[in-house]
C-alpha cells in the first residue's frame, strides 16, 4: 500500500549533520532498512513503527510550523511510498532534504529534494551493498558522505574520491563514527592531506547525546 507509510518517529530538533547544520528541522525517520551498518545509532528503526497515511505525515510535519524537513530512517528508499511522500513535502512548499544509505536508486527521487548520499565504507561492514550507479544522478544540490569507522576508512575514502574526481560532483562531508574515531584525528588527516571535504561532527550528540528523538 503506497499511500501510506510505517513511521518510527517525527520529532523536531536542530539539523545535526550535512550543509543545513543547525537550522530548526522537523525530521521523519521511516521504520525498515536492508542493511546492517555495524556502528548504526538508529537501530530501533529496523523494525515496529506506525502506519500513518501520508496526509497524516503531512499533517504533523506542518504543524512544528518549519520549512526544512529531514527524511531519514532506517532506510527511507525501501519503502515505495517514500517518493510519493517527498513529492507531496515539495509541493507542500516544504525544503526537503533525504538521507540515504546510497544501496537503491536515487534517480527517481523528485528533483527539488536534497539527497544526501552515504557512501559505505569497509569499516561499516557494508561496502558491497553501493550502488555505484548513483553517483552519475548526483547534482550540485546533493551531498556525499562517508561516515569513517577507523584511519584504513579513511584512506580507502580519500583514495576512492581522489581515483574518481568525485569531489567535483557536489559537497562531500567526512563524518567520524560517534565515540569510535576521534573527531581530532580525522581533521588532523583532512588538514594534512588537503581534502577539499568538510569534517562533520554530529551536533546533535554534543547537544543532547544519543539517543531517540533528538
Ligand atoms: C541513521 S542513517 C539513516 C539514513 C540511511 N540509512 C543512511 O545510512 O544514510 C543517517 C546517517 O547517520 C549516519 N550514522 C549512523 N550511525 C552513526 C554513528 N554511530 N556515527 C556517525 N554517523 C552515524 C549514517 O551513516 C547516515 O549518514
Ligand atoms: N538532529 C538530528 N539531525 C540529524 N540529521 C540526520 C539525522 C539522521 O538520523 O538521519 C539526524 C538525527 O537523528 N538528528
Ligand atoms: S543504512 Fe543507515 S539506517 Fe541502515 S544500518 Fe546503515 S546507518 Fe543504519
Ligand atoms: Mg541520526
Amino acid at each position: 500500500m503506497s499511500s501510506s507509510l510505517r513511521i518510527t518517529e517525527i520529532f523536531y530538533s536542530l539539523q545535526g549533520e550535512t550543509s543545513r547544520l543547525g537550522l530548526p528541522t522537523v525530521f521523519v525517520r521511516l521504520t525498515g532498512c536492508p542493511l546492517r551498518c555495524g556502528y548504526c545509532d538508529s537501530a530501533y528503526a529496523f523494525h515496529g513503527g506506525k502506519r500513518m497515511s501520508l496526509a497524516a505525515i503531512l499533517e504533523e510535519v506542518a504543524q512544528h510550523g518549519t520549512p526544512y524537513v529531514c527524511v531519514t530512517g532506517g532506510e527511507p528508499l525501501a519503502q515505495a511510498g517514500c517518493h510519493a511522500l517527498l513529492t507531496q513535502l515539495c509541493d507542500a512548499g516544504f525544503s526537503v532534504s533525504l538521507e540515504t544509505s546510497g544501496h537503491l536508486p536515487i534517480e527517481t527521487v523528485d528533483p527539488r529534494v536534497s539527497r544526501i548520499v552515504d557512501i559505505k565504507t569497509p569499516g561499516s561492514g557494508e561496502v558491497e551493498k553501493n550502488l555505484w550507479a548513483n553517483l552519475q544522478h548526483l547534482t550540485a544540490r546533493d551531498e556525499l558522505k562517508l561516515v569513517l569507522v577507523h584511519r584504513h576508512d579513511y584512506e580507502w575514502a580519500r583514495d576512492l574520491l581522489q581515483d574518481n574526481q568525485l569531489f567535483t560532483l557536489c559537497p562531500v562531508i567526512f563524518s567520524p563514527v560517534w565515540e569510535s574515531l576521534p573527531p581530532r584525528d580525522l581533521a588532523e588527516w583532512v588538514l594534512a592531506d588537503k581534502l577539499p571535504v568538510r569534517v562533520q561532527v554530529q551536533l546533535h550528540k554534543i547537544l543532547w547525546g544519543d539517543k531517540p528523538g533528538v
